[in-house]
């Protein structure tokens, strides 16, 4: 604190105790006549996260911010924002109500409320727009991306660009500009600036906006606002900014938004029954690793590796094979490199054909065929070959990953990390704690999730974990559905509708149809008593439904092969067209078991695949397969393209109402009664006779909790 100056350092977040500091604080800087200019700055080197999430559930305390702001902004006296590490949300607004920016060279900036189901409602679809002109708020708004310092500087948000201290930059900036004129830095007094087709730039961002949003209300409030940037002087729009906010912020997606914001940050907090937990396990130092096939998973998990700047050792098996997985790496790092305009990291990653090259790697991941056998014998390799305290990962699907430690001579140091496809692309990583993993196993597992990007999920070890368990009863759901009389575009279509991704049947043949056709063998489903002319839709003590086997005879394997439940132009083509070859196919199976194909409407299409899905998620948690409901969520948002609008299976059965999510679910199962996993699950029932209580009282109700992590 100088004479010229009040430096105020902010916390992360613009809390109500915040809010309260910065407007006296800055009153009294205002008034005080030896002051001459203000620097506002956060604390412990970060300029400010946003207005503090948490209070949004709570009734309103402490001053508003968007009066706090106006106050800066028409202050009489310069106030320069000192952005350090990031200035966020309400974060950003504040800095936007200040006369100057000083931002150093790593802060990231940009309003992201539009991820929590918000709109930035403290005057920033208003700011924003005069400052940067209408296509690059749009840009940053609807989509909430955060940017670098440096693209900052070059759409006009910050004033300056600092490698050095931020707050000293401030301080001089400060300095230099007391006593000239004010007005011009006020944001809210200046025209917005507008593109030449006004109409035009909005229709196309409206559908472009719409297409993302995949039902999400926000990304299209965030448009109309900006539109009222451009089209209303500064206090009408702030009007309608907050109408639009009034909108939002009740609504069930922006608590759904908002669950997820915490549930991610929380399935890093993991617990293993016997004590260790995340914050009292260290993990061990990664530098060097192996990946153990280069197939479809394989390439993927090498790329995550070297892009955070692991040495990677990749073995195949034949010349062939490891030469395609080297040109497919490489030129994935390449593009990836080409985008960032940087150089590729080549020369980190070695190819070769002998498991003995991994004799140094501090850990090793495996992907070849998901076969048992072929995994054991590589793992007892492994065991020859690898330094005693090297890690040993799977990427397995589903298989047991205990049986896989026990042929090795360090079953604690065994961990599963299952990535899904691509994997250089989606963000979950399940961890699969074996009952011998070691606390440190699984610490070096999670926090390696974490350093190459994606949300770590530590799950236990049953046939297919959490996220394949619960899968593979909503894929027989939707395979019933078809027997039943729906078509795969109609349930594709009724998903998608909902939310999601992808549908379900689009994802098998992204996925490959003959996956499941392996796993399906492999457990004994299909065999040679399985009459290949009339094979039975019934098969160990329950309904099963054999169209996917049927397609997979006739070579329909999904996209790799041009057909699958969709058309595609050729093997290995993206656009899926409906097939009238499978509507015949479908037709006449339904003749061959005399099945009256019905009218099946969307209701019922979601209302089975996505009540299935938590009906088996409330057994993952009796069973101890998961630590939390917003674990289950976070597989599901992160790695099968649930909508994050809807916060995941269980937050969704929660606000739909556990007492219609059972009522749904015992009606589809007097229908279905050969169907047990429409059956309400124990705990289901009992959370609706202890009326319904809130997420985090679901565990209280499992009568003994035997955690499997
Ligand atoms: C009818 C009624 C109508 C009522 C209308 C009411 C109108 C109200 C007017 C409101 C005005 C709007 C103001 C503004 O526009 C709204 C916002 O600002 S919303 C918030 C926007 N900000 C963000 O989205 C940023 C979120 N945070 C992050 O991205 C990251 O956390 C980070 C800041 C980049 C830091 O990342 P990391 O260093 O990796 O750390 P973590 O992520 O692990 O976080 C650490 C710790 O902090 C908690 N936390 C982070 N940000 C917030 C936050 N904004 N609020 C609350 N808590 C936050 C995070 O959860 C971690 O805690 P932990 O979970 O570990 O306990
Ligand atoms: N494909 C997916 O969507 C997906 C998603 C998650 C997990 N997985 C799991 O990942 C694993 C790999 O699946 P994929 O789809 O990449 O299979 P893939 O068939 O595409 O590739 C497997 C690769 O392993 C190689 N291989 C086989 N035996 C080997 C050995 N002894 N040494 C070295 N290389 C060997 C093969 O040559 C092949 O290139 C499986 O366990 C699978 O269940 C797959």
């Amino acid at each position: 604190c100088s004479d010229e100056l009040f430096i105020r350092p902010l916390s992360l977040v613009l809390s109500a105790a915040v809010r309260k500091g910065i407007t006296e604080a800055v009153a009294r800087a205002f008034k005080d006549t030896r002051v001459k200019a203000v620097v506002l700055c956060g604390e412990n080197g970060k300029f400010c996260g946003g207005a503090d999430i948490r209070e949004f559930a709570k009734a309103m305390s402490g001053p508003p911010l968007v009066p706090m702001i106006h106050a800066i902004e028409a202050g009489e006296k310069p106030v320069v924002a000192a952005i350090e590490e990031m200035a966020l949300g309400g974060g950003l607004e504040l800095a936007l109500g200040c006369h100057y920016r000083v931002a150093h060279a790593k802060a990231r900036l940009g309003l992201p409320e539009v991820t929590l189901g918000l709109l930035p409602a403290a005057g920033g679809t208003q700011r924003l727009p005069r400052l940067t002109g209408i296509p690059a708020a749009l840009d940053l708004i609807t989509t909430g991306r955060h940017i670098s310092a440096q693209e900052a500087l070059k759409l006009g948000i910050v004033d300056r660009v600092t490698e050095g201290n931020a707050v000293e930059a401030a301080v001089e900036l400060a300095l230099s500009v007391v006593g000239r004129p004010l007005a011009p830095r006020r944001l809210s007094n200046h025209a917005t600036p507008l593109p030449a087709d006004l109409d035009g730039v909005f229709e196309e961002v409206l559908v472009q906006v719409k297409r993302r949003a995949r039902g999400a209300m926000a990304p299209v409030a965030c448009a109309k606002a900006v539109r009222a940037a451009a089209e209303l002087p500064y206090s009408r729009g702030l009007e309608c900014e907050r109408e639009l906010m009034n909108t939002l912020f009740t609504s069930g997606q922006a608590r759904a938004l908002q669950y997820c914001f915490f549930a991610q940050r929380a399935a890093g907090k993991w617990s293993l029954p016997n004590g260790a937990r995340w914050d009292n396990s260290r993990p061990r130092a990664v530098h060097t690793a192996g990946v153990i096939g280069l197939g479809t998973m394989g390439r993927g998990i090498a790329v995550c590796l070297v892009k955070a700047g692991i040495s990677v050792v990749a073995v195949e098996t034949e010349e062939k094979q490891l030469d395609s997985g080297r040109r497919a790496v490489r030129g994935m790092l390449e593009r990836d490199a080409k985008r960032r305009g940087v150089t590729a990291p080549l020369h980190m990653i070695t190819f070769t054909l002998s498991m003995q090259q991994l004799r140094d790697v501090d850990l090793v991941i495996e992907a070849v065929f998901e076969d048992m056998a072929l995994k054991k014998s590589v793992f007892a390799e492994l065991s020859r070959v690898c330094r005693p305290n090297a890690l040993l990962c799977t990427n397995t699907s589903g298989l047991d990953v205990d049986e896989l430690a026990s042929v090795t001579d360090r079953p604690p140091l065994v961990v599963g990390m299952h990535f899904f496809a691509p994997a250089h692309v989606m963000k979950l990583l399940e961890v699969i704690c074996g009952p011998r993993s070691s606390p440190e196993t699984v610490a070096t597992a999670m926090t390696l999730g974490k350093r190459l990007g994606k949300v770590s999920v530590a799950v236990g070890n049953c046939p297919g974990f959490v996220g394949n368990r619960m899968l593979k009863l909503y894929l027989d759901q939707a395979h019933f559905l078809l027997e039943e009389g729906a078509s795969p575009e109609q349930v594709d279509q009724a998903l998608e509708e909902f939310g999601f991704a992808l549908g379900i049947f689009k994802v098998a043949d992204l996925s490959g149809l003959d996956i499941g056709w392996r796993v399906r063998k492999a457990a004994g489903l299909i065999g040679p008593d399985v009459d290949p002319k009339f094979p039975s839709r019934h098969r160990q003590g329950r309904r099963y439904c054999p169209l996917p086997d049927l397609l997979c005879e006739q070579g329909r394997l999904g996209q790799k092969s041009g057909r699958g439940w969709y058309l595609y132009d050729s093997a290995g083509g993206k656009e899926a067209r409906p097939d009238p070859a499978i509507s015949s196919f479908l037709q006449e199976y339904r003749l061959r078991y005399g099945i009256s194909a019905r009218r099946i409407t969307e209701q019922e299409v979601v209302e089975r695949c996505v009540f299935v899905l938590a009906n088996e998620g409330f057994r993952i948690l009796e069973d101890g397969m998961a630590a939390a409901p917003e674990d289950i969520d976070m597989v599901y948002v992160f790695g099968y393209g649930w909508p994050r609008h809807r916060g995941g299976p269980m937050f969704h059965a929660a606000q739909v109402g556990l007492a219609t999510v059972l009522q749904r679910l015992e009606f589809y199962h007097r229908q279905n009664p050969d169907i047990p996993h429409l059956q309400p699950s124990t705990l289901l029932r009992r959370l609706v006779g202890a009326r319904s209580p809130p997420m985090q009282q679901w565990k209280q109700h499992i009568r003994s909790i035997n955690s499997q992590l």
